[in-house]
């Protein structure tokens, strides 16, 4: 059983405190009006993962678009190994040798839920990453999370009860590669608030913009 299973087993549904609702611990991310809403036009139900820099609310905002879409949700957090929390936790960033075994089992998630769809929090940081999870999941649509790095330095700084301390999100920032013109996926400005945030995201679906249907539709 991986830590994130365990997780799963203990977790209360479609928190969003520290670490989240772990993998498969959403089942439908709970919420009173859970429709599942499926593609647009009646397409491929939506895989999503939302990406960003730590503290940029992905949780927050992955759960929500969880709910709001009636599907499963997974935070990356709740994938790392133990050794993986113990080095961010003192301060070190993780490197690309760290991220790879993390990103597979984030891609097998994603996989094995691509048929209902679902959403995923991870930071997704580098295009290379990126590419794991549309390798094991070909249909995943990038919600990038972008804004001002004094809020995202403020939210990191004023959480508590997490690992990640606010001195690594300069790495964070540094590490970032944007979205580039050919991965599926949408920018949405971090400072806005949680709902207007997945109804930003429900009007680019609705407008058949890059995550309007799956997979592939490039640019945005
Ligand atoms: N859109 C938002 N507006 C205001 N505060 C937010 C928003 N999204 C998240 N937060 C807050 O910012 C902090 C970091 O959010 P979190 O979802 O944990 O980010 P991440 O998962 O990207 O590290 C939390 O305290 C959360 O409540
Ligand atoms: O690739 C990484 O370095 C980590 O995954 C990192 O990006 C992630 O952000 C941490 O797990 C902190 O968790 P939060 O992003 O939820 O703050």
């Amino acid at each position: 059983m991986t830590r994130a299973d365990r997780h799963a087993a203990a977790a209360p549904l479609g928190s969003v405190s520290s670490g989240g609702p772990g993998p498969e611990a959403g089942g439908p991310a709970g919420g009173e009006s859970a429709a599942p809403l499926g593609g647009a036009g009646g397409g491929p139900a939506p895989l999503v993962v939302v990406m960003g820099v730590s503290g940029s609310g992905k949780t927050t905002v992955g759960v929500a678009l969880g709910r709001r879409l009636g599907l499963p949700f997974a935070d990356a957090d709740e994938f790392h190994s133990a050794a993986d929390i113990a080095k961010m936790s003192r301060g070190v960033p993780l490197d690309d040798g760290d991220r790879m075994p993390w990103l597979r089992a984030i891609g097998a998630w994603l996989a094995g839920h691509a048929a209902g769809g679902a959403v995923v929090s991870c930071s997704a940081l580098k295009r290379s990453y990126r590419d794991v999870l549309r390798a094991a999941a070909p249909g995943v649509c990038f919600v990038h999370l972008d804004g001002d790095p004094r809020e995202v330095r403020r939210r990191v700084a004023g959480r508590r009860g997490h690992f990640m301390p606010e001195s690594l999100v300069d790495s964070q920032l540094a590490t970032l590669e944007p979205l580039e013109a050919d991965e599926p996926g949408i920018v949405l400005d971090l400072g806005h608030g949680v709902e207007e945030l997945v109804e930003e995201y429900l009007a680019a679906v609705a407008r058949g913009g890059p995550c309007g249907g799956r997979p592939g539709r490039g640019g945005r």
